[in-house]
């Protein structure tokens, strides 16, 4: 019996979650990791990093706040700048967003690279399919040829030519010790998280406190409207984002709502 047969079977369908319900958004997070978990793609201990996200989410209000906005901007302006973007893919963000990673990827000339805490073949597989079933065409971390220096444990294992030539990563729901060697490899490294104390946006050149849902289409839509942005205009954004008032911002309104 694998760990994910100990789930029960019932799981709601999003259609069946009442949209007028005052947090909607928040349910229907709950059930796509319950899904992810189900069809095997999302590790079991997704629920309590989902957890996590949720209270801290419940404290922002919600809400994309507008000092996530602009990391979200600084963001789509590094990945547009980048010589070789790679959006990195977990099982949460496989069951929350697979359709608007693939969305952002093709915006922004991105690969998609599947590397894992709890790495297993399996999973790998699974992950990998789902991301074709939303409409991407290559997918990366199956050959996992290379490896992130000075990080033990399978979450090392990368592509030779996916994250680790990567000169821009976008790591979201990462855990802080391979967000701190990916920086040690001189990455950019941009983190979505919710918890702006977590040390993955701790060490991230942008940090984006938001919710995954929001933030990803927010990348999208920026680097939409910055397509035909010259070099210059997209160097201004990135000198224009201040990484430590994204932060500051974000803790204030979770600690004092403001
Ligand atoms: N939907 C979501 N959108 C954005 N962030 C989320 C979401 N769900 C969970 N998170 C965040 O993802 C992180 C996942 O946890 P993880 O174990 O990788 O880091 P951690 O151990 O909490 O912190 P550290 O970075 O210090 O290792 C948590 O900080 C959680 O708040
Ligand atoms: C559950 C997860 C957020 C992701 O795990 P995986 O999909 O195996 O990369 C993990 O990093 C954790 O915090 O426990
Ligand atoms: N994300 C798995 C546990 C950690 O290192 O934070």
């Amino acid at each position: 019996m694998s760990e994910y047969d100990t789930v029960s079977a019932d799981v709601q369908h999003e259609e069946e979650i009442p949209e007028d319900h005052p947090r909607y958004q928040d349910l229907i997070t709950r059930h796509r990791i319950e899904n992810g978990v189900e069809k095997g793609i999302t590790h079991l201990q997704g629920m309590h990093a989902e957890g996590r996200g949720s209270a801290f989410d419940y404290l922002l209000g919600e809400e994309t706040i507008p000092s996530a906005d602009a990391a979200e901007r600084a963001a789509a302006a590094h990945l547009l700048l980048a010589e070789q973007p790679v959006l990195s893919i977990n099982g949460n963000v496989a069951a929350l967003v697979p359709g608007e990673m693939v969305d952002l990827a093709d915006a922004v000339d991105a690969d998609l690279e599947v590397n894992l805490f709890n790495r297993t073949p399996e999973r790998i597989e699974a992950i990998a399919e789902h991301l074709r079933e939303h409409g991407a065409e290559g997918v990366k971390g199956l050959t996992a040829d290379a490896r992130i220096p000075n990080l033990d444990h399978q979450r090392a294992k990368v592509d030779a030519d996916g994250i680790y030539a990567a000169d821009v990563v976008v790591v979201p729901l990462e855990d802080g010790d391979r967000a701190e060697a990916l920086q040690e490899m001189e990455k950019t490294e941009i983190v979505i998280d919710l918890n702006p104390l977590s040390r993955s946006p701790q060490v991230a050149e942008i940090p984006i406190v938001d919710n995954i849902i929001r933030a990803v289409p927010n990348m999208t839509a920026h680097a939409e409207e910055l397509a035909t942005a010259s070099e210059a205009e997209l160097r201004a954004i990135i000198e224009e984002f201040d990484r430590e008032h994204a932060l500051e911002a974000a803790e204030e309104r979770i600690r004092n709502g403001v």
